[in-house]
């Protein structure tokens, strides 16, 4: 083994994921095919650049296409998969509103597209069970009913614009099914109506309209305020926030920022300063808001903060209803502390007839228009169907929403690991003896790599994977592979050391511990007590290379059998004969010792199960002290 030169306890990341896997009747899949089917490499990966900053500015995985060579063990399956019955089936997708006729045409050519809108919330309670993928804009509720409807069909949820405020994730990860949404096509789009919105309310054009309309001539009425010099202060300098900041420089306005997670410099570059949120909403003469709607930003804007507002500030809303208190607004309108207001959004929509601020005269209104131009539709349909139909396909999407962000290249480099990862969860568990549940599981990476340069979430993923399945009815795929270890009260922990060597490969042995336990194969018990398995990547394949304290090397294809014996000549041959008598190809065998002529342990893969008979005769044999059979 090399020399260990550090050791970093990894701080676990955030759960992440994988789509689910639409079974293709060809033999070509995807990455997550191969991670819900027990597989042998090789993979093939391309990149795809992520186009949303708010994702870390990351590269994430897309497209991540494979050749499966072998499908030997199924660990994938939904209660309805998609095959049942056809031999090349096509899946169903729900668009349950309005759609671009270019997206609809790429979900046709892919699967039976159903366009159901206005849909109640039980009429798609029902609905969705006959369904692999849901398309939906603002206006559907995917709430947990849904999901639960699913009965683990639905594969995908597609959210034709940006905001998922609308889909509940924490049920979507739970239940396995990934949600993507089109993030980039609608930014200029809301960008422009936020402007749009900001020059109108400033001349009150929406009013003077009507008056005009009524038959009345009111030019004095409707005098407004100019905007040049005067300071906006934009909240939320995301993609729609940079956007209108850019715009609303061109009108020659002072433009300041809030955004806690927004780089100082990508605001430096648009001459935007970013400040507090107290500094912003203090000085701002306009307050455009561009956060999405989370916990922490509901109602972010009510009395408390209003009654720090520059008096006669002027708000306007492209993001979501929800970020404002509405009725604070109104007081705060009515107290003349907020001069005007423009909404394009509510916390209800379409808001009640006779809400007091749709219907208040310093308030103008649009109906949730902001992404609502034909070209950020038509852009917005092809992004999301794209995006589906990938995610079907059983790809990572670069838009995934609860995915992990590893980057592709990373991905790449790992993919060998990843089996690798998944094959040491399902042996380590198999050692487990009934009777003592598991609690702790801890993984050693040994890598040469820096700590920064080595993203485990993948690995650890496919542990968790490899460790639940066997033991449990659970599917676990990457989307809910953390949530479902958590549920299980699995608390699994990593370390990496760091050794001397090249950093050429990301990982040069991971070691999966499970501590706390008895072992069916005592021998897999290390000095410290832990079932303790270890396993390295080789020209590509995986292999085991440690058991307990026994240093094996034997390829991890096909099935396992251990057995312990004392160290003599002809146990290898003893045991072949007995297989080969039985008709069991040996496919890898090694032998390792502690101390000559004292224990040794041999590991054996073979291609076929082995029969009782087979078994009873290999523990037969007298220098044999113990074995086990593994599937792999
Ligand atoms: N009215 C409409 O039709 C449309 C509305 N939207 C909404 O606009 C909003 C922004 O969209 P994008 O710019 O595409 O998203 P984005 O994710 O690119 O930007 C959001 C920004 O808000 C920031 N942020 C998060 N928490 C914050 C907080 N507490 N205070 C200040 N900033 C915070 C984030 O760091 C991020 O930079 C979303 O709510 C989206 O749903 C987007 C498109 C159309
Ligand atoms: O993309 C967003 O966040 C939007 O608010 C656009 O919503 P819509 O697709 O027009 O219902």
């Amino acid at each position: 083994m090399a020399s260990s030169s550090s050791s970093t306890k990894l701080v676990v990341s955030p759960p992440f994921t994988s789509s689910p896997c639409y079974k293709s009747s060809t033999k070509s899949s995807s990455l997550l095919s191969f991670l819900h089917h027990t597989t042998s490499t090789p993979i093939s990966l391309k990149l795809s650049r992520s186009l949303s900053h708010s994702r870390c500015s990351s590269f994430v995985v897309s497209n991540v296409l494979k050749t499966v060579t072998s499908t030997e063990t199924s660990v994938l399956n939904y209660p309805q998969d998609l095959d049942s019955g056809s031999s090349n089936p096509r899946p169903t997708i729900l668009v349950s509103e309005k759609l671009g006729e270019a997206g609809l045409e790429v979900l046709r050519s892919f699967g039976n597209v159903e366009c159901l809108y206005d849909l109640s919330p039980d009429d798609l309670c029902s609905k969705i069970s006959s369904c692999d993928a849901l398309i939906v804009r603002s206006g559907t509720k995917v709430t947990r009913q849904v999901f639960e409807a699913a009965k683990g069909r639905l594969k995908v949820v597609g959210r034709a614009g940006v905001g998922i405020d609308n889909v509940d994730l924490q049920a979507a990860t739970e239940f396995g099914c990934l949600v993507v949404n089109a993030p980039t096509a609608n930014t200029v789009a809301a960008a422009e109506h936020g402007i749009a919105l900001l020059s109108a309310m400033a001349r009150n054009v929406a009013q003077a309209d009507a008056s005009v309309k009524a038959g009345k001539w009111e030019r004095s009425k409707y005098v407004g305020v100019s905007v040049v010099g005067k300071t906006l202060a934009v909240m939320g300098f995301g993609k729609v926030g940079s956007e209108v900041a850019r715009r609303a420089k061109g009108l020659g306005m002072h433009v300041i920022a809030h955004d806690p997670y927004a780089p100082a410099d990508r605001a430096r570059a648009l001459g935007v300063e970013l400040v507090s949120f107290d500094q912003a909403i203090s000085t701002a003469d306009f307050i455009s808001l561009h956060m999405p709607l989370t916990p922490t930003t509901s109602k972010v804007f009510n009395d408390e903060t209003f009654a720090k507002v520059k008096k006669g500030v002027r708000i306007i809303n492209v993001a979501r209803g929800g970020v404002i208190d509405e009725d604070a607004l109104v007081r705060a309108l009515d107290g003349g502390v907020v001069a005007q207001a423009a909404l394009d959004v509510f916390t209800e929509e379409p808001p009640p007839k006779e809400s007091k601020l749709v219907q208040h005269e310093n308030v103008t209104v649009t109906p949730h228009l902001g992404a609502s131009t034909k070209e950020a539709q038509e852009g917005v349909a092809i992004e999301i169907a794209e995006a589906v139909v990938g995610a079907l396909k059983g790809e990572l999407s670069a838009t995934a929403v609860n995915a992990p962000m590893v980057p592709a290249e990373v991905l790449s480099e790992l993919s060998p690991y990843v089996v690798l990862a998944e094959k040491l969860g399902r042996l380590a568990v198999q050692l487990v003896a009934g009777g003592s549940g598991i609690k702790n599981i801890r993984v050693v990476y040994r890598s040469a790599r820096d700590p920064d340069d080595l993203d485990t979430r993948l690995l650890r993923a496919m542990i968790t994977k490899g460790i639940i399945e066997p033991i449990s009815s659970s599917f676990v795929n990457l989307v809910n592979a953390d949530f479902t270890a958590k549920q299980k009260g699995l608390r699994i922990s990593e370390e990496r050391i760091g050794i001397d060597s090249s950093p050429e490969f990301p990982v040069d042995s991971i070691q999966v511990q499970i501590s706390n336990v008895d072992s069916k194969f005592a021998s897999a018990v290390s000095d410290s007590g832990d079932i303790s398995i270890e396993g390295k990547v080789k020209y590509g394949k995986p292999h085991l290379t440690c058991v307990g304290s026994f240093a094996v090397d034997v390829s991890l294809e096909g099935n396992l059998i251990l057995c312990r014996q004392v160290d003599q000549p002809g146990m290898i041959g003893r045991v072949g004969n007995i297989l080969g008598e039985h008709n069991v190809n040996v496919s890898f065998m090694s032998v390792g010792r502690t101390h000559r002529r004292k224990k040794a342990i041999m590991a054996i893969g073979v291609d076929e199960e082995p029969n009782k008979e087979t078994l009873q005769k290999i523990g037969g044999v007298p220098a044999i002290e113990e074995f086990v059979f593994l599937e792999l």
